[in-house]
């Protein structure tokens, strides 16, 4: 069988770095290609060079045994080559029909006329969605639906998912493999980026890793395992073993009564939480997107305000100031990593010293150090492995799991009391993972209390002491880690009763 698409000898630099080096892969109709890497390998430079959004400075891509040029989006859609987003890029106040109807970018299909069609290819796939549905009622899961639908009434062939099931539930992420089982059924080829190597192995025809920019391996799925796949992305071992050994709860740190906030659209978002937290414990928060998470963190950051409820820290009311609440040994590893957690124009170096700059070892006696400025970086960028080309680049050029790094360097240094950890590795590789869980739990060995907002439930039942899930502002739980299983955690996800 011939390639339907093929990249040769593709390269792309950016300042410092070689994003993609020579890379040559073929991807053939039916099939399913799992790409994967650690952060910064090149994945995303890969996917938006065969979009169109970057233009390789060498190499050439192939399509259908022709050699051909993407310079947009419109010219990779009109060869066949569909994306669909991590973060979908729909009009929330129209409907499912009216976007997709947008999306074609052709009067001749009304928004009416595009419904059937719509159902037709839907059913056809066995994707559930309702035309008729505005978008900003949809899930996670029904949006990227809707973006797969999209791309498929454009006329894709081959179907490129950025990361699809980090936003999803496990029980959506099934179906979502099931629609991929499908159209892989239908002859149409899949390119699946994740950083998941359960889910790798489970719809993988075969999977081709990349590091450094370069490509190491390309395995067939009988040849893969998951300590093959990870020692080929992060070049040694990697252990996959319970991290957690549940201990004995410690003083409490964290006191959570009757909580109740209003979302930044003055909607009710939490509707009386409750719980305690203890010194040396994880407490994992499973839930999908949206059901009152990120208010709770807000909160207990010192950034959003309380309707009604106490939240105590140490015993003491919590002062309603990140500034204060860092001072008292609150870190936050926020959700929103770009505009929170960094400033992007700073460098690394600065953002790493962003909240301490005036302090040991940054300073000395609150003025800065250049010298001890400098070697804690180069310490902290060693010891986090920030892929970054120097201390002097601006944030704003690392790749997204890089960024994630510096962040979590600047917020885990010292010893909190409590660290608020948002998605701590969404989106980073699996040896930055394992880094970071170790942190967790050195810090929690230490004495901290960490509260893990996850929507990786392995993460969660690996690292977790208790589990609490929120389902539309109400909290189930938390229990202890030994006493739920997955099923149920997935059924209160949904609102589900277990
Ligand atoms: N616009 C840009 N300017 C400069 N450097 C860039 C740019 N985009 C990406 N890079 C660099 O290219 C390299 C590859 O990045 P890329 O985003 O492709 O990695 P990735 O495999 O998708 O990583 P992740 O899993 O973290 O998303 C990284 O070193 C990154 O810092």
């Amino acid at each position: 069988m011939s390639a339907l698409l093929e990249l040769k000898n593709i390269t792309k630099r950016f300042p410092g770095v070689v994003a993609n080096d020579k890379v040559s892969l073929e991807v053939y109709p039916g099939e399913v290609l799992a790409l994967l890497g650690e952060n910064g390998a090149g994945k995303s430079t890969l996917v938006s060079i065969l979009y169109g959004l970057y233009r390789p400075d060498e190499g050439e891509i192939w399509v259908e045994g022709r050699p051909v040029r993407i310079a947009s989006p419109m010219d990779a859609l009109r060869l066949g080559i569909g994306l669909v987003p991590q973060h979908p890029t729909l009009v929330g106040r129209h409907t499912v029909a009216e976007n997709l109807a947008l999306g074609i970018g052709s009067p001749l299909w009304p928004a009416q006329r595009i419904g059937p069609l719509v159902e037709r290819i839907a059913q056809g796939y066995g994707l559930q969605i309702d035309p008729r549905a505005p978008v900003f009622q949809l899930s996670p899961g029904e949006k990227q639906r809707v973006e797969i639908v999209r791309a498929l009434l454009r006329g894709a062939k081959v179907l490129i998912l950025d990361e699809p099931t980090s936003v999803l539930t496990p029980q959506e992420a099934e179906a979502l493999f099931r629609v991929m089982r499908e159209l892989r059924a239908a002859g149409k080829s899949l390119i699946f980026i994740s950083h998941k190597l359960e889910e790798v192995l489970s719809i993988a025809d075969r999977c081709t890793v990349l590091r450094r920019g370069r490509v190491v391996g390309s395995l067939l799925r009988e040849e893969a395992s998951k300590p093959r796949l990870a020692e080929l992305m992060v070049g040694r071992s990697v252990s996959f073993e319970r991290k957690r050994q549940s201990a004995a709860l410690g003083e409490v740190v964290l006191e959570v009564d009757g909580l109740r906030a209003r979302s930044s659209r003055n909607l009710p978002a939490l509707q009386g939480v409750s719980f305690r937290l203890h010194r040396g414990e994880i407490l994992g928060l499973a839930g999908v997107a949206g059901n009152g998470q990120s208010e709770l963190v807000e909160v207990l950051a010192g950034l959003r305000s309380i309707e009604a409820g106490a939240v105590r820290l140490l015993g003491q009311p919590l002062p309603p100031s990140p500034a204060r609440l860092f001072d008292l040994g609150v870190a936050h590893i926020p959700e929103d990593r770009i505009q929170m957690g960094t400033v992007p124009s700073m460098n690394v170096a600065e953002n790493l010293a962003l909240r301490t700059f005036d302090r040991p070892p940054w300073a000395r006696g609150g003025l800065l150090n250049p010298r001890a400025f400098e070697e804690e970086a180069r310490r902290q960028v060693q010891a986090y492995a920030i892929a970054t080309p120097s201390l002097r680049t601006p944030s704003r050029l690392l790749s997204g799991g890089n960024i994630q790094k510096v962040i979590l360097a600047r917020e885990l240094a010292g010893q909190p009391q409590l660290i608020l950890a948002v998605h701590p590795t969404y989106g980073l590789d699996i040896g930055a993972t394992e880094q970071v869980h170790r942190v967790l739990l050195e810090k929690t060995q230490q004495g901290s209390a960490v509260l893990l907002v996850s929507e990786d439930l392995e993460e969660l039942l690996s690292l977790s002491d208790r589990i609490g899930v929120l389902y539309r502002g109400a909290l189930q739980g938390p229990f202890a880690v030994e006493e739920v299983s997955r099923e149920a955690i997935g059924l209160w996800m949904t609102g589900g009763v277990a």
